[in-house]
């Protein structure tokens, strides 16, 4: 079988699996879950041994790429977690009666089918297939080709808890090449198997996205990230947030990449923060750097995902600029703005138009379990649907359901 029919077999499974898992009921969804967390467990030998042969070939992210025997478990004990969340699917959203007596309800529905693609990092693989079965949803995966060993291993102990729990094993499929063609097929939709598609990653492949999508897509892209430090900023709260926004850890989508400073407040301030960001790179406009001894900062700067210790600082004139350079150069995934004035912070906050938007705390709590949803997809960057954490709840549709007593229409 070609690759190209091979892919459009997991689109047909994967849609009867679908049908299958929006009629079972939340605990036997919960069920099938936990069964995955202890197949998970009862393969954690299996898995590293898997990871190994990974490792061994990959050059880069290798700390992402990287699992244990402490790492697997956290991987089942996360899987537990997500069994243990409230189930979406069925929930009444809003309930009202018409004059005609119609009584109509908004209610929760899986999607169906999703088409997952992300980067080298395993925990996703399990992550996204169990929230995936929490909504109700079938999943196929692809994952970044540095991890493919160790997904795949992942992928048999998840597939053999659905099994031991009685849900359908194609509920849950992962493409077994690493062949970018894959990527391009499940954005084509594969003959409309495919409701959704989330694409996790970077700038290669947003441009393989905007060149291939042919179903809805809920981007989970890059995250360009500002931290904006008002004059009515507290010193201390700005020196630790901005210190932690941008060091805490420099490879995650939430990671600041661009400090916007007001040009009121950075003499007294930018070399403090400067201190404490000892280990990163700074690289900074005329303005910033009259102040503190750094690189300069080139148009390419503004807008760049480092994903490493480097950042960019723009010394502006105040909200206005600091807002538009947002505008202009962020991504839409998380802007923070420090500052003890309450109306500047609301303005921020209101016309900001990233995921998530911050007043006085580090971007990298853009993260689903920081939210209190328990775990997350990842975090959305478009505008459709959903924005910022995606949980199980987020990867629901609705329907409405109309109960009457023999109304018909004038
Ligand atoms: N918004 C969010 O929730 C998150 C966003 N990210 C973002 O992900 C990026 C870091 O991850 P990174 O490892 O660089 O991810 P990449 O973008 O390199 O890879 C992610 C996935 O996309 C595939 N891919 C990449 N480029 C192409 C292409 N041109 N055509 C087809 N498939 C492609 C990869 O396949 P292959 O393995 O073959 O390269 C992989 O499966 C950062 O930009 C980060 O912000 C990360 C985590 C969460
Ligand atoms: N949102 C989460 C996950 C971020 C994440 O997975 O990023 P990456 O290391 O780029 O795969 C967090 O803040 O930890």
């Amino acid at each position: 079988m070609s690759m190209g029919e091979q892919l459009l077999q997991l689109g047909q499974q994967a849609r009867e699996a679908a049908n299958q898992l929006r009629i079972l009921s939340a605990d036997t969804r919960s069920e099938g879950i936990r069964a995955m967390a202890r197949k998970v467990r009862d393969s954690v030998a299996e898995i590293v041994t898997a990871n190994e042969e990974d490792m061994g070939a990959a050059t880069q992210n290798l700390d992402r790429l990287m699992l244990n025997e402490a790492r697997v478990f956290a991987i089942a004990d996360a899987l537990d977690e997500v069994a243990a969340l409230p189930d979406p699917v069925g929930a009444e959203m809003s309930r009202w009666q018409r004059p005609n007596g119609l009584d109509i309800a908004r209610v929760r529905t899986p999607i169906g089918v999703i088409g997952m693609i992300y980067e080298s990092r395993p925990n996703v693989t399990a992550d996204a297939a169990a929230i995936c079965i929490r909504s109700g949803n079938a999943v196929i995966l692809r994952s970044g080709s540095d991890a493919l060993n160790s997904s795949l291993a992942i992928h048999r102990a998840l597939q053999a808890g659905l099994a031991e729990a009685g849900l359908p094993i194609h509920a849950v499929q992962l493409v077994d090449t690493p062949d970018r063609a894959a990527v391009s097929a499940l954005l084509g939709g594969l003959n409309g198997s495919v409701d959704l598609v989330i694409p996790r990653g970077g700038k290669g492949l947003v441009q393989r996205v905007q060149d291939d999508a042919k179903v809805p897509v809920l981007s989970h892209l890059e995250g360009v990230c500002h931290t904006y430090v008002h004059k009515a900023a507290d010193p201390e709260k700005a020196v630790s947030i901005v210190r932690n926004a941008k060091m805490r850890r420099v490879g995650i989508c939430g990671a600041t990449e661009c400090l916007l400073i007001d040009v009121d407040i950075a003499p007294s301030l930018l070399p403090g923060i400067a201190a404490a960001l000892e280990g990163c790179e700074l690289r900074g406009d005329d303005r910033a750097r009259a102040i503190v001894g750094m690189n300069s900062a080139t148009e390419e700067d503004w807008g760049k995902e480092y994903l490493a210790p480097i950042l960019a600082i723009r010394v502006v004139d105040g909200l206005e600029q600091a807002i538009d350079h947002i505008a202009t150069y962020g991504t839409a995934h998380t802007e923070a703005i420090i500052t003890e004035d309450a109306a500047t912070a609301e303005t921020f906050l209101n016309e900001v138009d990233s995921a998530i938007v911050i007043w006085n705390a580090s971007t990298q709590f853009a993260d689903g379990g920081e939210f209190g949803f328990g775990a997350e997809i990842g975090i959305a960057t478009g505008k459709m649907h959903a924005r910022g954490p995606v949980g199980p709840e987020q990867l629901t549709s609705f329907h409405y359901l109309v109960r009457g007593d023999g109304q018909v229409r004038p």
